[in-house]
C-alpha cells in the first residue's frame, strides 16, 4: 500500500512518517510538501539524516502518484482548500485538521472565523475518534481526525454521559497540554523564554474545541449540553490531560462507574482504564497510542472526577489517524502503534 502525507515538515506529519514508515503494510510513504518541495527531507528535518533521502514532492503531483491513502497534517483552514480537489474513487484521506469535524457551518464560521469547506465533504466526512465510531469508518473515505483535547476528554466523559450517569449541564473540562500541540513553528505565546517555568491559561471559553466536544456528545451520547472547556499550557513537549467534573446522578456508586468504563472499554486496546483514584501521568503514554482513564467519586460532593491523559501526537493526532486507517482497510487495528510508551 501506498501512502502519502502532506505537511511532513510539522509535528503530527513527522510523527505520521515515523508511523507509516514502520508499519507492515505500507510498501512507500510519499512525502509533500507545500513550501519545500525539491528539497530532500533530511535536509529540512535533522533528526531524519540517512532515515529518508527522498526528495519532498509538490502537492500538485500528489494527484497522479497513485497513492492508496494520503494523511493531510497542514494547519487548519488550509485542508479545506486543496483537499476537495483530491476527493476521489481511489484515493483514501485522513484530514488531521479542524476542516472537516464541523457539520454545521455556522459553528464552524463562529469559531474558526474561516469559511467552511463545501457542505457536501463536510456531510461524507467521518468524525475518526475510532473506538466510537468504528462502524463509520470502516466504511468512510474521508475522515476527520479528532482534535487532540476532544479525544482525550470524550474518551473520557463519554460512558457516564450516554449511561446517564452525571448531569451533562453540571460538566466542567479542565486541559492542559504540552507544547508541541501548538505545531513546529514558533510564536509569541510558544516562545521558550514565555512558557518554561510557567503555567498559562489560553483561548478562556472560546476554544476551538468546545463545538467539536459538543457536537461528538450530541451524536455518540444523544445527548445534548453546552459545555464549559478551558486549556491550559504546560512546560513540557506531549501529553494532555483532562480532568473533568461533574454531578452525579442518583444512585452511582464507584462501583458502578468502574462497570461503566469496563463495559465501554475492556475490550479496546488503546483505552487503559485504571482503578479509582489511581494518579495518572502524562509520561505514562508518551510516545504512545494509549488513552489512560482514571476517576475518583466524591461522596461528600456527589461529584465525580474523571481524569484522562493521551500523548497529543499519537492519540491525539498520528497514532488515531493511523489507527483509523488500519479500520479502514480492515487490517488489524492495532497494527504499527502496539509500540510501549517511552519511559521515563
Ligand atoms: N500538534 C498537535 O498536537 C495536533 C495537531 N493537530 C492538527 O494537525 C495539523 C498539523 O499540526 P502540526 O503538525 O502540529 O502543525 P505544524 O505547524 O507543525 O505543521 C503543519 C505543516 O503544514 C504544512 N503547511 C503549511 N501551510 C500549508 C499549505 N498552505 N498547504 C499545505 N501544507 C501546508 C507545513 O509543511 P510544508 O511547508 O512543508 O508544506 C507544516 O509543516 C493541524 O491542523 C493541527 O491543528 C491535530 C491534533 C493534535
Ligand atoms: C497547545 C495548543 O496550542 N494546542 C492547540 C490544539 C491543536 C489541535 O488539535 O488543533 P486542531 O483542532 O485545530 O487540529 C490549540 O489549543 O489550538
Amino acid at each position: 500500500m501506498r501512502a502519502g502525507i502532506i505537511g511532513v515538515t510539522g509535528y503530527g506529519g513527522m510523527e505520521l512518517f515515523r508511523l507509516l514508515s514502520a508499519h507492515t503494510e505500507i510498501t512507500e510513504v510519499v512525502l509533500y510538501s507545500s513550501s519545500k518541495a525539491g528539497i530532500e527531507l533530511s535536509e529540512e528535518i535533522q533528526h531524519l539524516y540517512h532515515v529518508h533521502d527522498q526528495k519532498l514532492r509538490s502537492l500538485k503531483q500528489l494527484s497522479s502518484d497513485g497513492l492508496d491513502i494520503v494523511f493531510s497534517s497542514a494547519p487548519s483552514g488550509v485542508s479545506s482548500e486543496f483537499l476537495p480537489s483530491l476527493v476521489d474513487e481511489n484515493l483514501k484521506i485522513i484530514d488531521l485538521a479542524g476542516d472537516f469535524r464541523i457539520k454545521d457551518a455556522d459553528t464552524y464560521r463562529a469559531w474558526y472565523k474561516k469559511e467552511p469547506p463545501p457542505q457536501s465533504l463536510v456531510n461524507q466526512a467521518v468524525y475518526g475518534l475510532t473506538e466510537w465510531k468504528r462502524e463509520e469508518v470502516q466504511k468512510g473515505k474521508l475522515i476527520a481526525n479528532p482534535g487532540c483535547y476532544p479525544t482525550a476528554a470524550l474518551i473520557g466523559i463519554l460512558p457516564l454521559l450516554k449511561e446517564k450517569a452525571i448531569h451533562p449541564s453540571s460538566l466542567v473540562i479542565d486541559a492542559k497540554s504540552g507544547i508541541s500541540g501548538a505545531g513546529a513553528t514558533p510564536s509569541k505565546g510558544t516562545h521558550f523564554s514565555q512558557v518554561n517555568d510557567s503555567l498559562g491559561i489560553y483561548k478562556i471559553n472560546q476554544h476551538q474545541h468546545i463545538p467539536e466536544i459538543e457536537q461528538s456528545i450530541q451524536f455518540c451520547a444523544d445527548v445534548d449540553t453546552k459545555i464549559t472547556f478551558n486549556t491550559h499550557l504546560v512546560p513540557m513537549t506531549r501529553g494532555i490531560m483532562t480532568t473533568m467534573y461533574a454531578e452525579l446522578t442518583d444512585s452511582v456508586t464507584p462501583r458502578s462507574v468502574k462497570e461503566i468504563f469496563e463495559s465501554y472499554y475492556d475490550s479496546e486496546y488503546f483505552v487503559r482504564v485504571h482503578r479509582e483514584k489511581a494518579n495518572l501521568f502524562t509520561k505514562q503514554v508518551y510516545g504512545s497510542n494509549f488513552c489512560d482513564v482514571t476517576f475518583a467519586v466524591d461522596e461528600r460532593t456527589n461529584r465525580i472526577t474523571v481524569i484522562s491523559c493521551i500523548d497529543n501526537l499519537l492519540k491525539g493526532a498520528a497514532g488515531q489517524a493511523v489507527q483509523n486507517m488500519n479500520v479502514m482497510f480492515g487490517m488489524e487495528e492495532t497494527k504499527g502503534l502496539k509500540s510501549s510508551p517511552m519511559f521515563p
